[in-house]
């Protein structure tokens, strides 16, 4: 009797809670869609925290999925697979909807018409960065390239960078690489036709261009000085990534509770700094005189003068210091889950490798290529940007954040509103793909319909990629290297790797094991 009257109250009392959130999500639906001028006055008063109503300057017919009290579309936030339920939703809600997540508006795109017209045409509308409370812990407050707003200091940031990465890659990028997949050649071949999981294999071949390049220094697998050093960046982007963390960016309230996910990761952050100020010091010492190093490069030239001020900026240790790791973080794990994104769709697909293995064989006739070589193989070129359509290994790139007032595909977008380019939708839009989910590296042949304008795969504008030119290298290179050498086998013919992948910042494939047989030569 206790236990049927405790039950029918509960029963009760949940469909209420459930009515008012429907109710209110039903009259939050229709405010969004109703015309200009809507009226908050129409909204029950709830406090502050329960009634975040959209900002009242967001274009009202702005589209988007109904929202929960204090939730708004948190939910849709925390779905497994974020960039394929985004680019569902683009489905419904077309090319450009929006989001709520607490007091923010978030507006995806989701077609490369879209982003194009933000962050390439309204580059400086789009240019900055959202605030992040987590993202400030784990950038030395703000002061990373990737997660710094867009200020004269970080133009000069990026640019002192880039000019130092060109100088550094000019010369030596190719034999960096080089030397690098030649070295995996190594490992392949000593693991003698083992099934295995190359995933490993991969980040340490990324990770060794990486270090070579910042502070001349590249690692074995089993090197504990580097398994330290991934250990805790691999850390710090899943903590990162995980809702115990983020929800603390949405409610500070929460940032007064105990949150011990959040103490690993202040913990892992100092652990990465500690470990990337040793390796700057070391350069440091020799005075940066050895050269040929990011590090060394930098530190010579750690000045300009700013185009419209006519001052000078200086990069500080911290900005330094923050450069190597988004330089580590970008550029490893990006390569090494592509690589392992194209062995896994080679194995659905047996007979793309013969047909580069063939180009090869036919264009080279043995030899190793350059990336000058690239114009004259187009099928190994059509492979890459393939992959690079299916898979951006970015999906979401970096959340962008409205600088100013401004507007995109008509819709009047307010400052600080955050945009998020939705690569992957943008590679999948039925409108320029034929058969967008579809492996078919065909298309980027000629006459084959695929478009190059339409990849996106490093962004656009003033937050482009810092690494496109060497990623891009990479790319070519590691998969030359590989097919020209080896063929990929699955483990048995039902083994094959899943395609659907796990979506975090980046988006990697699920563990699989793979046979790798050396080419008779
Ligand atoms: C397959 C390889 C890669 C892909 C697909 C990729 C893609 C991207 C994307 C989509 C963004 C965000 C752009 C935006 O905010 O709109 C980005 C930013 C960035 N990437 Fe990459 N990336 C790759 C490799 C690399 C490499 C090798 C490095 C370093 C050597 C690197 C360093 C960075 C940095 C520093 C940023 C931040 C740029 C900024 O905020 O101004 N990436 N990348």
């Amino acid at each position: 009797m206790y236990v049927s009257v405790l039950t029918a109250g509960t029963a009760a009392l949940l469909f209420t809670v459930w009515k008012l959130i429907v109710h209110l999500s039903a009259q939050r639906h229709r405010q969004t869609h109703l015309g200009g001028g809507q009226s908050t006055a129409a909204v029950p008063k709830l406090p502050h925290t329960l009634s975040h109503l959209p900002p009242p300057s967001l274009s009202p017919s702005l589209p988007g999925p109904p929202t929960l009290p204090l939730l708004g579309n948190m939910l849709d936030l925390t779905r497994d697979h974020l960039p394929i339920h985004l680019t569902t939703l683009a489905r419904r809600y077309g090319n450009i909807y929006r989001l709520y997540c607490g007091s923010t508006t978030m507006v995806i795109l989701n077609s490369s018409e879209v982003i194009r017209e933000a962050l390439v045409k309204k580059w400086s509308d789009f240019a900055g960065r959202p605030p992040s409370y987590t993202g400030g812990k784990v950038s030395g407050g703000g002061w990373s390239i990737s997660l710094g707003d867009y200020s004269k200091g970080w133009k000069a940031h990026r640019r002192i960078v880039h000019s130092a990465l060109h100088r550094c890659t000019a010369d030596s990028l190719h034999s960096v690489i080089e030397k690098q997949a030649l070295h995996l050649k190594q490992v392949l071949l000593d693991y003698r036709e083992r099934p295995v999981d190359l995933s490993e294999d991969f980040t340490v071949a990324a990770s060794n261009v990486i270090t070579t390049l910042a502070f001349g220094k590249s690692y074995e697998k089993s090197s504990a000085e580097l398994q330290n050093l991934h250990g805790c960046l691999n850390e710090i982007v899943s903590l990162w990534g995980s809702p115990w963390i983020s929800v603390l960016d949405s409610f500070p309230l929460l940032r007064r509770l105990p949150n011990p996910p959040f103490s690993r990761l202040m913990k892992e952050v100092a652990r990465r700094d500690e470990l990337i100020r040793d390796h700057l010091d070391e350069v440091k010492k020799g005075g940066g005189k050895e050269g040929g190093t990011l590090t060394a490069s930098l530190l010579q030239h750690l000045e300009e003068t700013s185009e419209e001020t006519a001052q000078k900026i200086t990069l500080t240790d911290t900005q330094m210091h923050m450069t190597t790791v988004d330089l580590l973080i970008g550029g490893t794990e990006t390569t090494a889950a592509w690589l392992s994104w194209t062995v896994a769709f080679l194995l659905h697909r047996p007979e793309v490798q013969t047909a580069v293995y063939e180009e090869l064989f036919s264009v080279l006739k043995g030899q190793y290529p350059q990336y000058s070589d690239r114009h004259r193989l187009p099928y190994l070129c059509a492979l890459i940007n393939e992959m690079l359509r299916l898979r951006p290994v970015a999906p979401l790139a970096v959340p962008h954040k409205a600088k100013r007032n401004s507007s995109i595909a008509g819709y009047f977008i307010p400052e600080n509103t955050v945009v998020i380019p939705n690569l992957f939708g943008a590679h999948h839009d039925p409108e320029v793909w034929t058969d967008p989910y579809s492996f078919r590296p065909e298309r980027f042949l000629e006459g084959g319909g695929g478009s190059l304008r339409a990849l996106m795969p490093f962004g656009g504008g003033a937050r482009l990629c810092l690494g496109e030119t060497i990623a891009k290298v990479e790319l070519f290179l590691f998969t030359a290297y590989l097919l020209r050498d080896f063929q990929f086998l699955p483990e048995s013919p039902e083994e094959l790797p899943d395609l659907r992948g796990v979506a975090t910042v980046v988006l990697k494939t699920k563990p699989y094991r793979v046979i790798v047989r050396p080419r008779a030569q």
